[in-house]
This record gives C-alpha cells, structure tokens and sequence, in this order.
C-alpha cells in the first residue's frame, strides 16, 4: 500500500505571522498542498473564493459541521473558520502532504483527531514585537488589540503541546526553519519504514 502523506499544522497566537510565512512557504515549494479553509467571514479586498479560503453563510456553515464535513472548526473573533475533511483525507491518501495554517484551538482540536500530525508553533521575537506586529496590520481597534494581546498570552500557554517551535523572527528564516522540518519528518518516517522492511526479513524487497 503506498504510504500515506504527512499532515503538517503551523499555528500561533494572533498577529505572530502565521499567514505571512505560510505564503512565502508556498511561493518557494510546491511538494506541500495547502488545504484551504472554509469561513464565514467577508472577504477582504483581493481575496478569491476557493484560492484564499471557500466563503460560506453561517448557515452553510453550520450544514457542514452538521454534516461532519471538517476535520476541526472554531469561533475566532465572531466568525467561523473550519477545515474541510474529505480534501485533507484524499489528499494524505494519494501520499502527499498537507498544510494547515490555522488558530490555536482549532489546531488542539486536530491533535485529538489526528495525533500522527506534526505540530508546529510559531512563536514572536518578543511580546513587544507581537503587539507591534498587530498594530502595525491597521485593522484593529485599541481595545480589540489589548484583547488579541490577552488572548495571545493565553495562546502561548498552549506551546507545550506542539512538537517544534519556530521563532519568526525574519519571515526568510521562519520559512527555512520550517522547510528543514518538513525534511526531518520524511527522514524520520524513511528510517521507520527501512528498519520495519528489515525485522520482516529480506523477502519484502
Ligand atoms: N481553526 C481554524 N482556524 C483557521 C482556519 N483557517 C484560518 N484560521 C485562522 O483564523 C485566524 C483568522 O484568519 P483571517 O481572518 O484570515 O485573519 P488573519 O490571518 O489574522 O489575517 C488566523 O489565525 C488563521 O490562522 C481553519 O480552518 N480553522
Ligand atoms: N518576520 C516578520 N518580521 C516582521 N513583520 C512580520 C513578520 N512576519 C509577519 N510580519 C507582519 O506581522 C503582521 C501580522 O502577520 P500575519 O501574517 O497577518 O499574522 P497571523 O496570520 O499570525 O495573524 C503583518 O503586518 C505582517 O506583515
């Protein structure tokens, strides 16, 4: 049976620059298939449906989680934010790897599921260059910025739980430190797979 594909999850608190290095991720390699999410809120100025993410209602959003359609979902700043189950099992099952870029809690929520996924948490400089980070983006208010701030404290919490941390400090390292992870992980599974052809004897070859 060919051997399924790995499904790597980059998360972080708000404002760290998940989206940022993901992009630049995907503009250098194309050996990783981003799952694009489904959400329920406006798209924003050059945003395509089905590229940046699948725009949907509240409710048919709500017939998809009803409907056992994603694999996690969460409530981030009113809106839902989902990621749709068939893609990602079709996908790891032709053998390729997955990409998931999502918020904390939708990411612990996989873990549950999916624990054979390789966690990753991208973790700021500094608090002080976290909070620069979310008001230099513009779209939030001070008091949504001192609650991103709380709840990005609270996110950091949660590092314990992943497998690696990446400091993104430059977006260029961010996303080479991620790269030799994704080769880590594949070197890992190699090695397994060799040193299971061999405890079975050499008529597998
Ligand atoms: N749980 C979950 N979070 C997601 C998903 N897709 C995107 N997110 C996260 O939702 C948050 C808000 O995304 P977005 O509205 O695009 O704003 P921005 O990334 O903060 O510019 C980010 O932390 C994303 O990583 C998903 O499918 N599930
Ligand atoms: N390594 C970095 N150095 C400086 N600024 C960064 C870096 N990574 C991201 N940013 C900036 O920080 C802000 C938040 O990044 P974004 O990707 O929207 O974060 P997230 O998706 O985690 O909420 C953006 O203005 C982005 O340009």
């Amino acid at each position: 049976m060919e051997e399924k594909g790995i499904l790597f999850i980059l998360s972080g608190p708000s404002g760290v620059g998940k989206g940022t290095v993901r992009k630049q991720l995907f503009e250098e390699d194309s050996d990783l298939q981003y799952s694009i999410s489904v959400t329920t809120r406006a798209p924003r100025e050059g945003e395509q449906d089905g590229t940046d993410y699948f725009f949907k209602s509240r409710e048919q959003f709500e017939n998809m989680i009803e409907n056992d359609e994603l694999i996690e979902y969460a409530e981030y700043v009113g809106n839902y934010y989902g990621t749709p189950k068939q893609y990602v099992e079709d996908t790891l099952n032709q053998g390729k790897d997955v990409f998931l870029e999502i918020e904390v809690q939708g990411a612990m929520k996989v873990r549950e599921s999916l624990p054979e996924g390789v966690f990753i948490f991208l973790f700021p400089p500094s608090l002080e260059e976290l909070k620069n980070r979310i008001m230099h983006r513009g779209t939030e208010s001070e008091e949504l910025i001192r609650n991103r701030l709380l709840e990005a404290k609270k996110e950091i919490d949660m590092m314990d739980a992943y497998d690696y941390v990446v400091v993104n400090d430059e977006i260029e390292r961010a996303v080479r430190r991620i790269q030799s992870i994704v080769v880590s992980e594949h070197c890992k599974r190699e090695r397994v797979a060799k040193q299971y052809k061999k405890a079975l004897g050499s008529d597998l070859s």
